[in-house]
């Protein structure tokens, strides 16, 4: 099996924020470093999404053309996920040549199809904006909950799927005006209709979804699919390769899932490998998407149904892991309404592990979840820096100033030691199930409680006492913790791959050994006596009450 992983493609319009990373490229890294170290071939892709009249409203605050503006941030972005250490095979970009190429492709086939039609419609025209208003443009009451900053494709309250001129009360989103004007002009449809039993079939096939994902999916099929607009006025984007329609472009939703192929086309002709064998005839290839509940039904619905009407065999998605909210003091984090913590801001904060720790442990898996100040403090506090950092530096310590700088010879493993290895193997098993089945928060509770198992060990054994009357026995101990940190570096390198790397160098294990699975490394007696290792600096720094004060000041966590 190989295994083609994606997550939600992150908008350009500027740097995101933790809900992003938790909702999309976090857990979708943790799934690739756990599989790649588990020995299985991996392709891991993702890109900026660059179409759309936001990247066109962003460049032009930020004073730019929209093509230089793009430019700009895709750099920025890609370097920000660098630093959290998102190990991408490629990240590409939905405004690349093979994506313009592709999208044109897929709308051709489309059409051969028969399930593109043309139509006339009505658009709000902004008269103090002079310009028309795309859907996200025109905000206004949800027909069908009263959410009164609904956007004209969405409703970001009931999840329910819009178009403008069904809000109540529209108003232009740019600068608040409600001086709008319907005028027609002819776009091209997408007969959702016409492919909805083969969707609603396909859906039906997908029995591991979770509920979430095939909740969102059903209400959508059950609400009836209408045909969908798939071209805009504007200029940035993918151009319609159709007489008539060349001042448009592609809908941004339409281009950007098939970024998720170019990207890999894109990969393929960087790196010299078959991009195609991922996405054609790849029966042996399973699939993961992830994304939080905003795209689930883009990607349940509207994607599927590009592709069953290509009539082509493109590969479909073998798994969606969706997610809810990670919220901050009382509302989604927000790019639009600048609300919660910024990946930029973040790093300045703690580094990288810090945050992939802590989010991945509150990931709104199974219902949205509440970001505080308090609880990061918490779980960098007692799980990271005490339950794992101090373990480390206490223990290779130690040994350095009683035995020195190699693992000291003596002594024979007895109950304790035998006990803890059962311990070990059945934790190493839990995680590793968890995170097959991308259970991420029970997997982080499972990799906490290995940390925890080492500090139950030494409170019971405790070496700094038994040194005094029994040298060879606590030879003996030392060897099985040093053994205990190779493990949790491992076991960690998923979610802490920072840390991970400096374990390694701590205990200066060979290629051979930083390359070993969870079950190999469960081994405690595998690093013997006579090797050599380093005292590293402390692992994580603790946050005091003051800066959590700080923070909640600067951030508006109240
Ligand atoms: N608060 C959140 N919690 C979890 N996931 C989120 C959150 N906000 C956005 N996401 C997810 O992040 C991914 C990237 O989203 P994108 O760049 O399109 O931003 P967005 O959804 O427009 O967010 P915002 O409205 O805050 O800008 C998507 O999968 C989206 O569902
Ligand atoms: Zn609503």
């Amino acid at each position: 099996m190989r295994y083609l992983i994606t997550s939600a493609l992150p908008y350009i319009n500027g740097i995101k924020h933790l809900g992003n990373l938790v909702g999309s490229m976090l857990p979708a890294d943790i799934y690739a470093r756990f599989l790649r170290q588990e020995g299985e071939e991996v392709l891991y892709i993702c890109a900026t999404d660059e179409h759309g009249t936001p990247a066109e409203i962003a460049a032009i605050d930020a004073g730019l053309e929209v093509a230089e503006f793009c430019a700009k941030q895709y750099h920025k972005q890609k370097e920000i996920y660098k630093r959290f250490g998102l190990s991408f095979d490629y990240f590409g970009r939905t405004s690349a040549p093979e994506n313009h190429e592709l999208t044109q492709y897929f709308y051709q086939q489309l059409a051969k199809q028969n399930f593109i039609e043309e139509r006339e419609i009505s658009q709000f025209y902004a008269l103090d904006d002079q310009r028309f208003l795309p859907d996200r443009y025109v905000t206004g009451t949800c027909p069908h909950c009263g959410y009164e900053q609904a956007r004209g494709d969405q409703c970001e309250n009931c999840t329910k799927v819009l178009t403008p001129t069904e809000l109540i009360k529209p108003r232009s989103t740019i600068s608040g005006s409600t001086h709008l004007e319907l005028r027609t002009s002819r776009h091209l449809f997408l007969r959702l209709d016409k492919l909805s039993d083969e969707v609603r079939n396909w859906v039906d096939k997908q029995t591991q979804w979770s509920t979430l994902t095939k909740s969102i999916a059903l209400k959508w099929l059950n609400e009836g699919l209408k045909s969908r607009c798939i071209t805009r006025d504007l200029v940035w984007g993918v151009p319609v390769p159709t007489e008539g329609f060349e001042r448009k472009v592609f809908y941004v939703w339409f281009d950007a899932p098939i970024g998720y192929i170019s990207a890999t086309k894109a990969w393929g002709d960087i790196t010299n490998n078959d991009w195609e064998c991922w996405w054609k005839e790849s029966d042996d290839v399973h699939y993961t998407q992830f994304m939080a509940k905003d795209n689930l039904p883009f990607h349940t619905i509207m994607w599927p149904a590009t592709i069953l009407g290509s009539r082509e065999p493109w590969k479909m998605v073998d798994y969606i892991k969706g997610f809810n909210w990670l919220n901050y003091y009382g509302g989604k984090f927000s790019t639009s309404s600048q609300r919660g913590v910024f990946l930029d801001q973040a790093l300045e904060i703690a580094s990288a592990d810090n945050w992939r720790y802590m989010l991945i442990a509150n990931a709104p898996e199974s219902a949205d979840s509440a970001f505080t100040w308090e609880q990061f403090q918490k779980q960098v506090n007692k799980e990271l820096a005490d339950n794992l950092g101090n373990f480390v530096n206490r223990i290779l310590k130690f040994t350095a100033s009683r035995f020195g700088m190699t693992l000291p010879e003596g002594g024979t493993p007895g109950d304790a030691e035998a006990e803890l290895q059962v311990t070990c193997n059945e934790l190493v098993e839990k995680l590793r199930k968890y995170l097959h089945n991308l259970e991420f928060r029970r997997a982080t509770e499972t990799l906490n409680a290995l940390w925890r198992t080492g500090n139950q060990y030494i409170d019971v054994r405790a070496p700094w006492v038994l040194f005094k009357t029994d040298q060879d026995e606590t030879a003996m101990v030392i060897r099985t913790c040093v053994n205990l940190i190779r493990l949790y570096a491992i076991s960690s390198a998923p979610f802490i791959p920072h840390t991970t790397q400096a374990l390694f160098d701590a205990l200066q294990l060979t290629d051979v050994e930083r390359r070993h699975t969870m079950t190999e490394a469960s081994d405690l007696t595998l690093l013997a006596a006579g090797r050599s290792f380093m005292v590293p600096a402390p692992l994580f720094q603790k946050i005091d009450d003051d800066l959590v004060a700080e923070l909640k000041a600067q951030y508006g966590g109240e």
